[in-house]
Order: structure tokens, then C-alpha cells, then sequence
């Protein structure tokens, strides 16, 4: 599975995840918007969850502050899904559901399209990522096991409640 993100370079550049995963030749970022290749994008704002029935090779994240990150910002083409019900392990939004880092929301993603082993790999160069895993590992485990973003959707109101 191909990783890429739109790098916006709104945020503080010592704490983005991104620009550490193309470091690691994890991620190949993009500055301009008209060279962001079509693929899955990983967008909160949108109406569909993502589920194993998205049949991706390329997942697309928009990295930036989240100051910036309303609908707008997300007008690269693709087929656009929020990730479900997930908790951050980085430590500025530590335990909190739905705001995740570039990486985790990458790595979340390759774990529900069963792209386990790449998920493990790309959270690698940060000291919390394996947290990551460990916090989400029974969403993530049921998410996985679902066939379409409806099912995806009666797991993450279970934990909604
Ligand atoms: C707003 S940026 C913040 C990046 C942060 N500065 C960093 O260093 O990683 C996080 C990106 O991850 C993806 N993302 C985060 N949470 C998400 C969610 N709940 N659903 C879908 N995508 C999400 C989006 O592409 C979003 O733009």
C-alpha cells in the first residue's frame, strides 16, 4: 500500500509526524495539491467510513494544523473516508477520540484494510506509536472484521454510548 500525504507546513515542523515518516522513506509528501495521486483520503469531514470494502493501493492524508484542517482544505480528488472511533497515543491529544496525528491516522487505516505487518511499520519512529496499537487494538480488531462502513459504523457506536 502506497502512503502519501499533502504537507500543508502549517504546523510545528520539530513535532510533525509526517515529515518524520519521509525521513524514514515511509511517506512521500507532497507540496503542491495538483500532485497528489488519486487514492483513498483520509478526511474526518466525510459522510463515509472507511471499511475493509474500500479497496485501496493508495491512502492520501492531509497533514497540517488542525486550525486549518476544516472541509475546505480537503479538495484533493479521491474517494474521501473519516476514520471511526479511535484514540490518540500522541502526547498532545493524548486519549482523545477522532484527532489523530498524520501517522496514527495511516496506521489506523492499514490496520482496518488488513495491512497489519505496514501499519506496525510505519508507527516504528515514534517512541508512542506502539501505544497507538495497544489503545485501538479491540476497535481496530472489529473494525477489521467488518464487511462495509455500516458495520463499521454499529462498532463505533458501541463505543460512542
Ligand atoms: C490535521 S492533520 C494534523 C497532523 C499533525 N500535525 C501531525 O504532525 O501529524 C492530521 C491528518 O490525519 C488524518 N486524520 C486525522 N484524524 C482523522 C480522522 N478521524 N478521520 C480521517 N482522517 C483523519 C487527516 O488526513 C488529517 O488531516
Amino acid at each position: 500500500m502506497e502512503c502519501h500525504a499533502y504537507y500543508e507546513g502549517d504546523d510545528d515542523p520539530e513535532k510533525c509526524t509526517a515529515r518524520r515518516l519521509e525521513r524514514f522513506e515511509l511517506v512521500t509528501l507532497h507540496r503542491s495539491m495538483g500532485r497528489v495521486p488519486y487514492g483513498v483520503v483520509l478526511n474526518p469531514h466525510a459522510e463515509r467510513a472507511l471499511s475493509p470494502a474500500d479497496a485501496a493501493d493508495r491512502l492520501v492524508a492531509l497533514d497540517c494544523s488542525w486550525e486549518s484542517a476544516g472541509e475546505a482544505a480537503f479538495a484533493m480528488d479521491g474517494v474521501h473516508r473519516a476514520l471511526p472511533f479511535l484514540v490518540a497515543a500522541n502526547p498532545i491529544n493524548f486519549g482523545r477520540p477522532f484527532r489523530l496525528t498524520t501517522v496514527e491516522a495511516l496506521a489506523g487505516a492499514l490496520r482496518i484494510l488488513g495491512e497489519d505487518d505496514h501499519a506496525t511499520r510505519v508507527l516504528e519512529p515514534f517512541r508512542w506509536g506502539e501505544t497507538f496499537l495497544e489503545l485501538n487494538e479491540e476497535p481496530l480488531d472489529r473494525y477489521a472484521a467488518c464487511a462495509d462502513s455500516t458495520e463499521v459504523v454499529a462498532v463505533q457506536s458501541e463505543y460512542l454510548e
